[in-house]
């Protein structure tokens, strides 16, 4: 069995509905799956003045305390990981790329190379830095010497008005708490299959060779 884990942190729920949905999805596509959150880094949100903000962060960071965080030995586990993130000036929230700085122990083993990664987004606006948060992401990747599977334009799902980003799955929530739309879920749904598909293939590929 290929093994999946899906890591994320999500501060209003968007984030957090896909890597629901990609969780789901690689697990009907024959995946055994791991959903784990990275660590809240703040005791508030990080918008302390906005009330609705915050209502939002508390309600969502008590709903979801039941999902593991996320440790090094979920990646050493994993054969392939999705990765999800809000885009924070077209970069990765911090709490995740804290975890991404706790792997040096595994990178220095050289415990990533040939690991899948895949990931995905949600901005407030459209144009508000989706592609460049995953190449953010990316390099990372690069530097662990793992497989970048991205979603391109590989099944219709990305010709939905609401997807199309080939780098990775995007939602646009406005600022609005979980407004992650149907093809948004479809589109997810397709990532993470095709991360599975090519996960699956790449380990008995490197098994015969
Ligand atoms: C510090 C900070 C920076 C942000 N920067 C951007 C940005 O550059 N562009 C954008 O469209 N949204 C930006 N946002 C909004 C989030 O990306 C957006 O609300 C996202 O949908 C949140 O996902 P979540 O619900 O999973 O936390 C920012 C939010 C915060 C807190």
């Amino acid at each position: 069995m290929t093994n999946v884990a899906v890591i994320y942190y999500s501060s209003q729920g968007n984030v957090h509905k896909l890597a629901v949905a990609a969780a789901a999805a690689a697990e009907k596509a024959g995946a055994e799956v791991r959903l784990r959150r990275t660590a809240e880094l703040t005791s508030e949100s990080v918008v302390p003045g906005n009330d609705r903000w915050n209502k939002a962060w508390a309600e969502h960071l008590e709903s979801v305390k039941d999902i593991p965080e996320a440790t090094l030995e979920d990646l050493e586990w994993a054969d392939a990981v999705l990765w999800g993130t809000p885009g924070r000036y077209g970069l990765p929230a911090a709490s995740l790329k804290q975890f991404i700085d706790l792997t040096l122990p595994l990178h220095s083993r050289r415990g990533l190379v040939n690991k899948v990664m895949s990931s995905f987004t949600s901005t407030a606006t459209l144009h508000g830095g989706q592609e460049s948060t995953i190449l953010a992401l990316n390099n990372a990747f690069y530097h662990w010497g793992a497989i970048i599977v991205p979603p391109g334009v590989a099944d219709p799902v990305q010709l939905a008005p609401t997807n199309g980003n080939p780098y990775g799955v995007s939602s646009v929530s406005r600022n609005e708490a979980g407004n992650v739309d149907e093809d948004n879920l479809a589109a997810i749904e397709y990532q993470a299959r095709r991360t599975v598909e090519i996960a699956t293939a790449l380990r008995r590929g490197l098994q015969s060779a």
